[in-house]
Protein backbone atom coordinates (compact mmCIF):
# COMPACT_ATOMS: atom_id res chain seq x y z
CA UNK A 1 0.00 0.00 0.00
CA UNK A 2 1.11 3.40 -0.95
CA UNK A 3 2.76 5.21 1.76
CA UNK A 4 0.76 8.48 2.76
CA UNK A 5 2.34 11.85 2.94
CA UNK A 6 0.14 13.20 6.32
CA UNK A 7 2.60 14.35 8.66
CA UNK A 8 5.17 16.37 6.20
CA UNK A 9 4.71 19.81 7.50
CA UNK A 10 2.63 22.58 5.74
CA UNK A 11 5.12 25.68 4.92
CA UNK A 12 8.35 23.72 4.01
CA UNK A 13 10.24 26.67 2.28
CA UNK A 14 9.76 28.27 5.33
CA UNK A 15 10.81 24.67 7.42
CA UNK A 16 14.43 24.54 5.77
CA UNK A 17 15.29 21.24 8.06
CA UNK A 18 11.70 19.42 6.87
CA UNK A 19 13.09 16.45 4.79
CA UNK A 20 10.16 17.12 2.26
CA UNK A 21 11.63 20.53 1.00
CA UNK A 22 13.98 18.23 -1.42
CA UNK A 23 10.91 16.99 -3.20
CA UNK A 24 9.07 18.97 -6.01
CA UNK A 25 6.41 16.29 -6.23
CA UNK A 26 5.24 13.82 -4.23
CA UNK A 27 1.79 11.75 -5.22
CA UNK A 28 0.31 8.77 -3.45
CA UNK A 29 -2.30 6.66 -4.63
CA UNK A 30 -3.94 9.59 -7.12
CA UNK A 31 -6.92 8.66 -9.04
CA UNK A 32 -8.56 11.10 -11.04
CA UNK A 33 -12.12 10.66 -12.52
CA UNK A 34 -13.21 13.31 -15.40
CA UNK A 35 -16.66 12.63 -16.43
CA UNK A 36 -17.08 8.75 -16.84
CA UNK A 37 -13.49 8.14 -17.57
CA UNK A 38 -11.15 7.01 -14.91
CA UNK A 39 -7.90 8.52 -16.52
CA UNK A 40 -5.58 7.94 -13.61
CA UNK A 41 -5.79 4.93 -11.42
CA UNK A 42 -3.40 4.69 -8.33
CA UNK A 43 -0.72 7.01 -9.08
CA UNK A 44 2.82 7.59 -7.17
CA UNK A 45 5.26 9.66 -7.89
CA UNK A 46 8.14 11.59 -6.38
CA UNK A 47 9.87 14.35 -7.83
CA UNK A 48 13.29 15.47 -6.49
CA UNK A 49 13.61 19.62 -6.69
CA UNK A 50 15.87 20.78 -9.71
CA UNK A 51 14.77 16.98 -11.40
CA UNK A 52 13.74 17.00 -15.43
CA UNK A 53 11.14 14.25 -16.06
CA UNK A 54 9.52 13.29 -19.43
CA UNK A 55 6.24 11.82 -19.78
CA UNK A 56 5.40 9.70 -22.71
CA UNK A 57 2.46 8.01 -23.04
CA UNK A 58 0.04 7.35 -26.18
CA UNK A 59 -2.82 9.81 -27.48
CA UNK A 60 -5.27 9.93 -24.77
CA UNK A 61 -3.01 8.62 -22.08
CA UNK A 62 -3.36 11.58 -19.96
CA UNK A 63 -0.40 12.96 -19.98
CA UNK A 64 -2.22 16.51 -20.32
CA UNK A 65 -4.59 15.61 -17.91
CA UNK A 66 -2.02 15.03 -14.83
CA UNK A 67 -0.48 18.08 -16.37
CA UNK A 68 -3.19 20.28 -15.46
CA UNK A 69 -3.76 18.10 -12.23
CA UNK A 70 0.34 19.04 -11.07
CA UNK A 71 -0.83 22.29 -11.59
CA UNK A 72 -4.08 22.40 -9.65
CA UNK A 73 -6.40 22.47 -12.42
CA UNK A 74 -8.06 19.59 -11.06
CA UNK A 75 -8.21 17.88 -7.89
CA UNK A 76 -7.50 14.08 -7.55
CA UNK A 77 -10.69 12.06 -7.06
CA UNK A 78 -8.65 10.26 -4.52
CA UNK A 79 -5.69 10.08 -3.21
CA UNK A 80 -2.92 12.94 -1.85
CA UNK A 81 -0.35 14.85 -3.85
CA UNK A 82 1.98 17.84 -2.40
CA UNK A 83 3.69 19.88 -4.83
CA UNK A 84 6.60 22.04 -3.92
CA UNK A 85 6.21 20.98 -0.51
CA UNK A 86 2.15 22.14 -0.36
CA UNK A 87 -0.91 20.32 -0.08
CA UNK A 88 -2.25 20.54 -3.57
CA UNK A 89 -5.30 21.44 -2.25
CA UNK A 90 -3.61 24.46 -0.93
CA UNK A 91 -3.89 25.84 -4.62
CA UNK A 92 -2.93 29.35 -4.06
CA UNK A 93 0.10 28.41 -2.14
CA UNK A 94 0.71 25.86 -5.39
CA UNK A 95 0.26 28.06 -7.50
CA UNK A 96 2.59 30.41 -6.78
CA UNK A 97 5.29 28.07 -7.40
CA UNK A 98 4.41 26.86 -11.29
CA UNK A 99 4.19 27.23 -14.86
CA UNK A 100 2.34 25.67 -17.21
CA UNK A 101 3.16 25.71 -20.80
CA UNK A 102 0.22 23.89 -22.25
CA UNK A 103 0.23 23.14 -25.75
CA UNK A 104 -1.41 25.86 -27.42
CA UNK A 105 0.58 28.03 -25.55
CA UNK A 106 -2.81 29.80 -23.78
CA UNK A 107 -1.42 32.86 -24.69
CA UNK A 108 -4.20 36.26 -24.96
CA UNK A 109 -4.86 36.27 -28.90
CA UNK A 110 -4.95 40.06 -28.98
CA UNK A 111 -2.32 41.08 -26.70
CA UNK A 112 0.95 41.78 -28.59
CA UNK A 113 4.15 39.66 -28.03
CA UNK A 114 5.79 42.34 -26.01
CA UNK A 115 2.27 42.74 -24.06
CA UNK A 116 1.60 39.30 -23.14
CA UNK A 117 5.23 38.80 -21.39
CA UNK A 118 4.86 41.89 -19.89
CA UNK A 119 1.30 41.07 -18.34
CA UNK A 120 2.59 37.16 -17.43
CA UNK A 121 5.48 39.17 -15.45
CA UNK A 122 3.20 41.40 -13.75
CA UNK A 123 1.20 38.28 -12.95
CA UNK A 124 3.68 37.09 -10.73
CA UNK A 125 5.27 40.21 -9.45
CA UNK A 126 8.26 39.62 -11.31
CA UNK A 127 10.40 41.51 -13.84
CA UNK A 128 12.79 40.32 -16.66
CA UNK A 129 14.46 41.53 -19.76
CA UNK A 130 11.46 40.94 -22.24
CA UNK A 131 14.04 42.25 -25.38
CA UNK A 132 16.22 40.11 -24.67
CA UNK A 133 14.21 36.60 -24.26
CA UNK A 134 12.18 37.90 -27.77
CA UNK A 135 15.81 37.64 -29.50
CA UNK A 136 16.94 34.78 -28.09
CA UNK A 137 13.54 32.87 -29.71
CA UNK A 138 13.66 35.14 -33.02
CA UNK A 139 10.72 36.92 -32.74
CA UNK A 140 12.44 40.48 -32.53
CA UNK A 141 10.65 41.55 -35.90
CA UNK A 142 7.45 40.21 -34.14
CA UNK A 143 7.83 42.06 -30.64
CA UNK A 144 4.69 44.48 -31.80
CA UNK A 145 2.75 41.79 -33.60
CA UNK A 146 -0.88 40.36 -32.14
CA UNK A 147 -0.51 36.88 -31.06
CA UNK A 148 -3.57 36.19 -33.26
CA UNK A 149 -1.32 37.10 -36.39
CA UNK A 150 1.28 34.67 -35.58
CA UNK A 151 2.36 31.24 -37.19
CA UNK A 152 1.57 27.88 -34.42
CA UNK A 153 5.76 27.80 -34.34
CA UNK A 154 6.13 31.50 -33.54
CA UNK A 155 3.42 31.37 -30.59
CA UNK A 156 5.29 28.62 -29.21
CA UNK A 157 8.67 30.46 -29.13
CA UNK A 158 6.58 33.09 -27.43
CA UNK A 159 5.24 30.76 -25.22
CA UNK A 160 8.83 29.09 -24.43
CA UNK A 161 10.19 32.85 -23.90
CA UNK A 162 7.66 33.25 -21.53
CA UNK A 163 8.35 30.37 -19.46
CA UNK A 164 12.01 31.23 -19.80
CA UNK A 165 11.45 34.66 -18.81
CA UNK A 166 9.00 33.31 -15.72
CA UNK A 167 11.17 30.74 -14.53
CA UNK A 168 8.89 28.82 -11.95
CA UNK A 169 10.08 26.61 -9.68
CA UNK A 170 8.28 23.31 -11.29
CA UNK A 171 7.46 24.18 -15.24
CA UNK A 172 5.03 21.83 -16.47
CA UNK A 173 5.73 21.68 -20.09
CA UNK A 174 2.81 19.88 -23.05
CA UNK A 175 4.63 18.92 -26.02
CA UNK A 176 7.39 21.75 -26.33
CA UNK A 177 8.40 20.60 -29.77
CA UNK A 178 5.44 20.49 -31.45
CA UNK A 179 4.99 22.91 -34.46
CA UNK A 180 8.66 23.83 -34.13
CA UNK A 181 10.92 23.85 -36.76
CA UNK A 182 15.20 22.51 -36.54
CA UNK A 183 15.88 25.58 -35.34
CA UNK A 184 12.83 26.00 -32.30
CA UNK A 185 13.39 22.31 -31.04
CA UNK A 186 16.82 23.26 -30.51
CA UNK A 187 16.04 26.29 -28.90
CA UNK A 188 13.72 24.39 -26.51
CA UNK A 189 16.82 22.81 -25.65
CA UNK A 190 18.81 25.06 -24.99
CA UNK A 191 16.04 27.69 -22.87
CA UNK A 192 14.30 24.55 -20.72
CA UNK A 193 17.87 23.58 -20.89
CA UNK A 194 19.29 26.76 -18.74
CA UNK A 195 16.51 26.59 -16.45
CA UNK A 196 17.18 23.35 -15.11
CA UNK A 197 20.80 23.57 -15.10
CA UNK A 198 20.92 27.16 -13.57
CA UNK A 199 18.31 28.06 -12.24
CA UNK A 200 17.51 24.38 -10.69
CA UNK A 201 13.58 24.75 -12.03
CA UNK A 202 11.91 21.08 -12.22
CA UNK A 203 10.66 20.57 -14.99
CA UNK A 204 8.10 17.62 -16.41
CA UNK A 205 7.70 17.44 -19.60
CA UNK A 206 5.03 15.35 -21.96
CA UNK A 207 6.22 14.47 -25.54
CA UNK A 208 6.05 12.36 -28.16
CA UNK A 209 9.76 12.67 -28.88
CA UNK A 210 11.22 10.74 -26.17
CA UNK A 211 14.86 11.24 -27.68
CA UNK A 212 14.57 14.77 -27.80
CA UNK A 213 12.66 15.23 -24.37
CA UNK A 214 15.40 13.13 -22.58
CA UNK A 215 18.49 15.40 -23.47
CA UNK A 216 16.16 17.50 -21.56
CA UNK A 217 14.63 15.12 -18.88
CA UNK A 218 16.26 12.49 -18.47
CA UNK A 219 13.94 10.19 -15.83
CA UNK A 220 11.61 9.00 -18.33
CA UNK A 221 8.05 7.77 -17.14
CA UNK A 222 5.43 6.36 -18.96
CA UNK A 223 1.72 6.74 -18.55
CA UNK A 224 -0.86 4.22 -19.64
CA UNK A 225 -4.12 2.48 -18.77
CA UNK A 226 -4.23 5.29 -15.65
CA UNK A 227 -0.55 3.96 -14.05
CA UNK A 228 2.67 5.72 -14.23
CA UNK A 229 5.58 3.41 -14.71
CA UNK A 230 9.49 4.20 -14.37
CA UNK A 231 10.95 3.34 -18.24
N1 LIG B 1 -11.97 18.08 -19.06
C1 LIG B 1 -12.12 16.82 -19.45
N2 LIG B 1 -13.29 16.17 -19.23
C2 LIG B 1 -13.47 14.88 -19.58
N3 LIG B 1 -12.52 14.13 -20.15
C3 LIG B 1 -11.33 14.71 -20.39
C4 LIG B 1 -11.06 16.07 -20.06
N4 LIG B 1 -9.80 16.36 -20.42
C5 LIG B 1 -9.30 15.24 -20.96
N5 LIG B 1 -10.20 14.25 -20.95
C6 LIG B 1 -10.01 12.87 -21.42
O1 LIG B 1 -8.88 12.36 -20.75
C7 LIG B 1 -8.18 11.45 -21.58
C8 LIG B 1 -6.71 11.83 -21.58
O2 LIG B 1 -6.55 13.04 -22.30
P1 LIG B 1 -5.18 13.83 -22.32
O3 LIG B 1 -5.36 15.06 -23.14
O4 LIG B 1 -4.72 14.00 -20.94
O5 LIG B 1 -4.23 12.78 -23.07
P2 LIG B 1 -2.74 12.96 -23.59
O6 LIG B 1 -1.96 11.81 -23.08
O7 LIG B 1 -2.24 14.31 -23.27
O8 LIG B 1 -2.97 12.80 -25.15
P3 LIG B 1 -2.18 13.41 -26.43
O9 LIG B 1 -0.89 12.68 -26.54
O10 LIG B 1 -3.13 13.08 -27.54
O11 LIG B 1 -2.04 14.89 -26.24
C9 LIG B 1 -8.85 11.52 -22.96
O12 LIG B 1 -9.69 10.39 -23.10
C10 LIG B 1 -9.67 12.78 -22.88
O13 LIG B 1 -10.82 12.69 -23.68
Amino acid sequence: MAQGLTGTREAVRDTPENPAQQYALQLRDVWLRLGREVILRGVDLDVMVGEGVTLLGENGAGKTTLLRLLATVFGPTRGEGRVMGFDMKDTRSVRDFIHLMPVDGALYPDLTCVENLEFALQMHGQTGDISAVLERVNLTHAAGRRVRYLSAGMRKRLALARAFLLARPLTLVDEPFANLDDAGRKLVLELLGELRAEKQVTLIVAAHEPELAKRLAPRTLRLGAGKLVEE
